[in-house]
This record gives structure tokens, C-alpha cells and sequence, in this order.
């Protein structure tokens, strides 16, 4: 069995993925099956951090568009994302794996304050981490929480878990003939505008020189199989 490249990862799971086969919602097998991907990284010895996104639920530009002010609306969706973050925690542990649930908002009858005293604590206690409520502020994405949590526990990579395949030339749902691309520069990405990660992460990875790995969760072992080099997706590094 091929080594990890990475000891220490910080994977962003897409929120609108945890739907399974629903428009919305969290779909129980689907989570208890990304669990069972996490815990097989753990077992690689690979110490795991996981971003939670709420796609599945609440995205704050789309509820602004109702009526709410943008930053209720991006609330809102932070809050989604503790929801999705304590059900993945959940699961997690009842395949008998420690995890950790941390937010960015201080709810102490949910979970506990991400801190990264708390995150060292809980990765060295050999838990997986589950971090919910983004950044904690509005105009934000968890791709971009994805990085900074990243560069403040001391991760060596982000890896999107999506439902793409890869970073494309453009969104390979409206446009069959995109191209996908095996490497991309940090700078490359921004400048194509791909639409896959918002420009804000891309530029922070930049900054903190952290590899990001587009790849598509939609197989079953696609985490670890990224993980040993076996996998396919986009590689976004400077
Ligand atoms: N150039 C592109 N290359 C690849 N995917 C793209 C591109 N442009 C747009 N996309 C779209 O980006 C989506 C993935 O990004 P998005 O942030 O929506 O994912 P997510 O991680 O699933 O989000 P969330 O966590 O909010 O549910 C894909 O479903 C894909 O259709
Ligand atoms: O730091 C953050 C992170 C997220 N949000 C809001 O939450 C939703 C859901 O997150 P996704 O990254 O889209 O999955 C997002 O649309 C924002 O509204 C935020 O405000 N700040």
C-alpha cells in the first residue's frame, strides 16, 4: 500500500454532496458512507481536520435574494453548515472513531469554540475533527474557512471532496465540452475565474503556499485514494 503524501490534511466536504441523491437535506447513508472514507484516513495514519460546507441546506446569497440582509443570510448558512458538522461528527462515532465537532461560533450546549489549541488537543487525541460554522463571518465560503484552518493548524494540504472531478476550462455541468486540468498555479486558477472555488481561497492558498486537490467524493475510497497518489483530480500548487 502506497504511503500518504500528506500527514495532516484539512479536507473541505461539500455540503450539497450530503444530500445523496435529495435536493436537500442530509442524506444518512450518505454521510455514515463519507464516514467510514474518513476513518479508512485515519487508519493511513493521516491526521484529519474536515471543513463541513452547506450547500445542502442554506447558501447565504441565495436566501439574500428573498429578502434577508446578505449577512443574516450568511448566518444562516454557517449555521447549516454546525448542523451538517454534528451529524458527520455523529456518525463518525458510532463506527466507534473519536471525533471532535469545533465550531466558530461559541454555542457551548452544541459543541465546543474552534480554537487551535483545541484542534491540536483533539488531532493528538487521534479524533477526527469536524469544523462547523465557516469562518464565523458573513461573506465568506467554507472553501475559503478550508484554508484558513488549514494554515492555522499547520495542514500540508486542502482537499476538496466535491461532486467534480476536477478543476474544468468551465463548469463541466453546463458545458460538456470543458477540459479538466491535472495542474494548475495557484495564480492560474484565479485568473481563469473557475468557478469551482471562490477566488478568496485560491488567494489565501497562494499566500500560505498550501497545495489545494480538486477530486469528486462520488467514489467510495476516493479520499484515501488522493491521498496515496492514486487518485484523479486537479492539483492547484504554486
Ligand atoms: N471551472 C469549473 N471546474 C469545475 N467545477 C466547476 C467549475 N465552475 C463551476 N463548477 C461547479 O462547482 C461546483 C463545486 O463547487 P461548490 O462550491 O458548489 O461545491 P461544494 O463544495 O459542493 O459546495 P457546498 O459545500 O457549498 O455544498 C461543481 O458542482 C461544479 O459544477
Ligand atoms: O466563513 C463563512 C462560511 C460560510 N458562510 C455562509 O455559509 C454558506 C454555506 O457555506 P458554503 O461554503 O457555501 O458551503 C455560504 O453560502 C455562506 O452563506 C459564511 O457566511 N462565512
Amino acid at each position: 500500500m502506497a504511503e500518504p503524501v500528506y500527514r495532516r490534511v484539512v479536507i473541505k466536504l461539500s455540503g450539497e454532496y450530503l444530500a445523496g441523491p435529495h435536493s436537500f437535506g442530509i442524506d444518512q447513508p450518505t454521510v455514515d458512507r463519507i464516514a467510514d472514507d474518513l476513518i479508512a484516513v485515519q487508519k493511513l495514519g493521516v491526521e484529519v481536520a474536515v471543513v463541513v460546507g452547506g450547500g445542502n441546506m442554506v447558501r447565504g446569497v441565495d436566501v439574500s435574494s428573498q429578502g434577508v440582509s446578505r449577512s443574516t443570510g450568511d448566518t444562516m448558512g454557517m449555521l447549516a453548515t454546525v448542523m451538517n458538522c454534528l451529524a458527520l461528527e455523529a456518525a463518525i462515532q458510532r463506527k466507534g472513531t473519536p471525533a471532535q465537532a469545533l465550531s466558530a461560533f461559541v454555542m457551548p450546549e452544541v459543541c465546543k469554540l474552534f480554537t487551535r489549541a483545541a484542534a491540536h488537543k483533539s488531532l493528538a487525541k487521534g479524533r477526527i475533527v469536524v469544523l462547523g460554522g465557516g469562518t464565523g463571518n458573513p461573506y465568506f465560503t467554507t472553501d475559503t474557512t478550508a484554508v484558513l484552518r488549514a494554515a492555522e493548524i499547520g495542514a500540508q494540504a486542502v482537499l476538496k471532496a466535491t461532486n467534480v472531478d476536477g478543476v474544468y476550462s468551465a463548469d463541466p455541468k453546463k458545458d460538456p465540452a470543458a477540459k479538466r486540468f491535472d495542474r494548475l498555479t495557484h495564480s492560474q486558477a484565479i485568473e481563469g475565474g473557475y468557478k469551482v472555488m471562490d477566488a478568496t481561497a485560491f488567494a489565501l492558498a497562494r499566500e500560505t503556499s498550501l497545495p489545494i486537490i480538486v477530486f469528486s467524493i462520488a467514489e467510495p475510497g476516493s479520499i484515501g485514494a488522493i491521498l496515496q497518489g492514486e487518485g484523479r483530480g486537479t492539483i492547484v500548487a504554486g
